[in-house]
């Protein structure tokens, strides 16, 4: 997925020294199944058992539309509703160009929606990025280079006036969370791609965001790494309690990781539908659930959904056609 070099910089990682093209990324578990929702635009909806609470995102009715060549439009986004719980992980998978990073940016307050509405903790999305409710962590890390593992990660705490103390005591806890206390000390240029992916991700939970929003983090890496940093992921969300909204083009990545699968359909992007992932806590995501049965099945099924043919068999019109009917449920627990 793209982010477009008119970005700005993410708002709680940051800004200096990010590049301004990459992607987002990561959370939690919760398990939708919302009722009805209209068959036009699919809605990936709370847990009943969230409802009460105060969504981590909510997206209604959001369409964006670009300007193109000679006075023509495109339209990237059309008609989309999402709502991700507090602590649940979401994956947006889809063909290239449906939209995702457009839609990250939108929740992320780097770009506004040309119709429809977002908010983030009840909050305008320009607040939350104002009051820093969530940090990014993109395809690639983005680090300073002139800083080391520990400098980096601090830095959102620096440029929001954590004292010294404090600074060092979160960064110490953060370098242990993702593995790297060997390596604080350490410049960008002296660790591997896993190594600063971690980094990015520790310092994107620097200010204990409750919401992370990751956009294809691990696309760069090779495919060990990749899975021992989707195994860290899932750690750190347990751990957390952090919300995710999480792109990849990966199916096993987005199986693996989430709660809700939202399946995106070719541009104008929509919301095919939503498969309720239900693989078992984080505790019990382990390397054995990447052999089991129901893995594989989540997997055959998220892939139908993408090209078109809804898991249960009937198209898209049909009774087991989008999330109209609620989303699928891949249960193994
Ligand atoms: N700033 C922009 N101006 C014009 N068109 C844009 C802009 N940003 C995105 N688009 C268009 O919107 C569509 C969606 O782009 P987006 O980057 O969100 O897709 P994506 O699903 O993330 O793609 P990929 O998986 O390849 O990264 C594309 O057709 C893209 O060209």
């Amino acid at each position: 997925m793209s982010v477009h070099t008119d970005d700005t910089s993410p708002p709680s990682t940051p800004a200096a020294g990010t590049p301004a093209t990459g992607t987002p990324a990561a959370g939690t578990p919760a398990h939708a199944a919302p009722p009805a929702a209209p068959a036009t635009a699919p809605t990936a909806s709370v847990a009943p058992n969230r409802a009460a609470a105060i969504p981590a995102v909510e997206v209604t009715g959001v369409s964006r539309i670009f300007p193109g060549k000679k006075g023509a439009t495109v339209t990237a986004l059309d008609n989309v509703s999402m709502t991700v719980a507090p602590g649940e992980f979401v994956s947006l998978i889809g063909p290239s160009g449906c939209g995702k990073s457009t839609l990250m940016r939108l929740i992320a307050d780097l770009d506004s929606p040309t119709m429809g509405s977002i908010t983030v903790f009840g909050k305008p999305a320009r607040q939350a990025r104002i009051d820093q409710d969530y940090g990014i962590a993109f395809q690639q890390a983005g680090l300073l280079p002139w800083r080391t593992v520990a400098g980096n990660i601090e830095l959102p705490l620096e440029l929001h006036g954590a004292g010294k103390a404090a600074r060092r005591a979160r960064v110490a806890e953060l370098i242990e969370l993702v593995g790297l206390s060997d390596f604080a000390g350490h410049y960008p240029d002296q660790l591997s791609g896993g190594m600063q992916q971690r980094v990015a991700i520790a310092r994107s939970l620097a200010e204990s965001p409750s919401l992370l929003l990751m956009d294809e983090p691990f696309g760069a890496l090779d495919e060990m790494t990749r899975e021992r940093m989707q195994n860290e992921l899932v750690r750190i969300c347990g751990e957390t309690g952090a919300a995710v909204v999480f792109v990849t083009h990966s199916i096993p990545e987005a199986v693996f990781l989430s709660d809700r699968v939202v399946v995106m359909s070719p541009r104008p992007g929509r919301i095919r539908d939503v498969l309720s992932v239900k693989l078992g806590d984080t505790g019990e995501r382990g390397e054995n659930l990447r052999e089991d049965e129901q893995f594989f099945h989540a997997v055959s099924q998220v892939r139908e959904l993408l090209h078109g043919t809804p898991a249960g068999g009937a198209g898209p019109g049909g009774a087991g056609g989008t999330s109209a009917g609620g989303p699928r449920g891949v249960d193994i627990r």
